[in-house]
């Protein structure tokens, strides 16, 4: 249930037994309410200049002057202190009279009235009030009874005021504290987006989004451990462009990066979603391929390569090479990748051999 669909007195768990009980705390009797009901009709005739002189004494503080700030707010003042007081001397302190006090703490709170202006207020409410009861009963019991009965009321409505100015201050820090919470909630989130952001940046080749070199040694590791595991091979692709300095120095840098970006782009569509592509060095790639022989890889990456590479009609020469290890025997990450290389290199030569040759005819031309 929310605060708001809830009295003061709801939520200050007051009741009349409650009311009945504080009364009893504070010594506060049926004679009690008798004597003030008794003085009632001489604190009404007595009301206007009675609360003038409260206000003439209240605006007197600079302090509080300024908390009262116009003349709107201190006529509003007036009529409540008018009725606050004709109240006292009603002889009903029941549950309308309670939270109007409960109100009054609420009220002082929100608008920064500090516990020693509203005390300085009261005392100075109580002595106007205790010169007027000695000034108008004689000094008889009756005169003792008014003021006791008085005194005990106002130390009953204090009490009140100040339940729900604490009440209110609690609520405050609470609040603040789960606002403190929520924030650094907030920052543990930024913190752990910011710390993802890092690990993707040093996982990564920031001109192809492929995974790194470092990557690489961590991916085949853990691969090998996994497939010895399970009885399985594994294999590496090892793929290098042709003549890439040449694209470079004809057609620029920024022309060679974007081959690369097109390679890796390639790369990627090919592979099965078990497989991890790594940027190696400049023009160099590398494929992991768990579950899978030299054969086998030579068909995914070798074919499957050409053949997007042809549909793209880019350019691009690449050697590739395969080798695979397992599921028996199983070599180092190390020595896979060599092997890859060492085949990549054969096919690399014999490309090279091949556009000699058909190279030669207009040499000789010449
Ligand atoms: N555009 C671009 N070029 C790069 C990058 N990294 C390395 N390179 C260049 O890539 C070229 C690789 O040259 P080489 O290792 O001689 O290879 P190649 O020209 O492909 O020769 P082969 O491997 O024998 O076919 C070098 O000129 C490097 O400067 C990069 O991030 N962007």
């Amino acid at each position: 249930m929310k605060q708001t669909d809830q009295t003061l007195l709801e939520q200050m768990r007051i009741t009349d037994f409650e009311i009945e009980y504080r009364k009893t705390l504070f010594n506060f009797s049926h004679s009690d309410a008798d004597a003030l009901i008794r003085f009632h009709s001489v604190a009404e005739a007595r009301i206007e200049p009675l609360v003038t002189q409260f206000y003439e004494l209240q605006t007197s503080v600079p302090e509080i002057a300024l908390l009262i700030g116009d003349s709107d707010t201190l006529a509003r003042l007036r009529a409540a202190q008018r009725k606050y007081i004709l109240d006292l001397f009603s002889g009903v302190y029941d549950l309308a009279y309670v939270n109007n006090r409960l109100r009054i703490g609420l009220v002082h709170k929100r608008i920064g009235v500090e516990p020693k202006l509203y005390l300085a207020g009261i005392h100075t409410l109580k002595q106007l009030l205790n010169t007027l009861i000695t000034d108008h009963i004689g000094d008889t019991p009756e005169r003792l009874l008014t003021l006791q009965a008085l005194e005990k009321l106002f130390m009953f409505d204090i009490a009140l005021v100040f339940e729900t100015y604490i009440r209110s201050l609690v609520a405050e820090i609470e609040s603040s504290r789960e606002k403190s919470e929520q924030y650094a909630r907030g920052l543990e989130e930024k913190v752990r987006e910011r710390t993802h952001q890092l690990e993707d940046v040093s996982r990564t080749d920031p001109l192809t989004g492929l995974l790194n070199t470092r990557q690489l040694s961590e991916t085949l590791t853990k691969g090998l451990r996994q497939a010895e595991r399970r009885g399985e091979p594994l294999a590496v692709a090892y793929i290098d462009v042709n003549d890439f300095k040449l694209i470079n120095d004809q057609y620029g840098h920024q022309h060679g990066d974007e081959i690369l970006r097109f390679v890796a782009t390639t790369i990627r569509r090919i592979l099965r979603t078990e497989d991890s592509s790594f940027r190696y060095g400049g023009d160099e790639f590398c494929i992991v391929l768990p579950n899978c022989t030299q054969e086998q890889a030579e068909l995914i990456v070798t074919r499957r390569l050409y053949e997007e590479m042809i549909q793209r009609e880019e350019c691009v020469s690449l050697s590739v090479g395969c080798a695979s290890t397992g599921p028996n025997e199983f070599c180092s990450p190390e020595a896979l990748i060599r092997q890859a290389d060492e085949r990549m290199y054969v096919m690399k030569a014999a490309c090279k051999q091949h556009s000699t040759e058909t190279a030669a005819p207009s040499h000789t031309e010449k």
